[in-house]
């Protein structure tokens, strides 16, 4: 599956256009439904992203009660971790949002086994969202191809039959939780983040297709699906 592809000049201007689209997403999507479910990514790209969303002029253009954040994938830590995609989240941006805690949906990994956080947070999205799909998925890319914490050569790349699955990343020693393909591909709109040098290796690999089959080139998403890229990632 393709993704239409924006490349900016650096990652600030990149953050500022991935800004203007999750405002502009989140305004239709609350205009036409009543509500924007977002699931959010950990990283380095959508921690500007955050930033820019806590402070004016943007803060003030979404209806922030109607806004319901979720996580695309989190680390087997407490909340309060420095690892934990939520607490880089809750820093970033949403405690300086006027955000109700009722519509902040954490993966609660207090649970403990990461395959009892992984059926609970599906059950949260499912109460939460009824049949919805979410409106948008934001997701990072990893130096290896992984996006959410669907990593090359794991399981959690072949689960259908549920929307969030556990898994052991041999090369952190670390346990996760993600949303799988089901949900992401269901999803209204995609935007993977790609920024700096670090990135411009795997993306002249994807692009050339010198190599297949890694996490994100299994991505099919059935509605828009962007790309949004800094020169020095897409080696322009
Ligand atoms: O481990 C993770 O990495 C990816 C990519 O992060 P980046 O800093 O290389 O952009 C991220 O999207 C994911 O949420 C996170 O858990």
């Amino acid at each position: 599956m393709k993704p239409q592809t924006r490349v900016l000049p650096d990652s600030n201007q990149l953050i500022i256009a991935a800004t203007e689209q999750f405002v502009s997403t989140a305004r239709n999507a609350i205009a036409k439904r009543g509500v924007f479910y977002v699931a959010l990514a950990g990283g380095s790209t959508p921690k500007g992203l955050y930033q820019q969303l806590a402070q004016s002029p943007y803060r003030d253009q979404v209806d922030w009660q109607r806004v319901h954040f979720f996580f695309g994938d989190e680390r087997c830590v407490p909340a309060d971790h420095d690892d934990s995609n939520f607490k880089m989240a809750r820093l970033a941006m949403l405690d300086a949002l006027p955000v109700p805690d009722s519509n902040v949906h954490r993966m609660p990994t207090e649970l403990g086994e990461a395959k009892a956080v992984a059926v609970a947070y599906a059950e949260t999205i499912k109460q939460t969202m009824q049949s919805a799909p979410f409106d948008l998925v934001l997701l990072g890319l990893g130096p290896d191809g992984h996006i959410a914490s669907l990593f090359p050569d794991t399981p959690a790349l072949t689960v259908t039959d549920t929307i969030t699955t556990d898994l052991y990343v041999e090369k952190f020693d670390s346990w996760r939780v993600t949303l799988t393909y089901a949900v992401i591909n269901a999803a209204r709109q995609v935007i993977v983040f790609i920024a700096g040098e670090a990135k411009a290796a795997i993306v002249h690999d994807i692009t050339t297709q010198t190599v297949t089959g890694l996490p994100v080139q299994k991505l099919a998403p059935s509605g828009d699906y962007y790309w949004y890229m800094d020169q020095a990632a897409s080696g322009q």
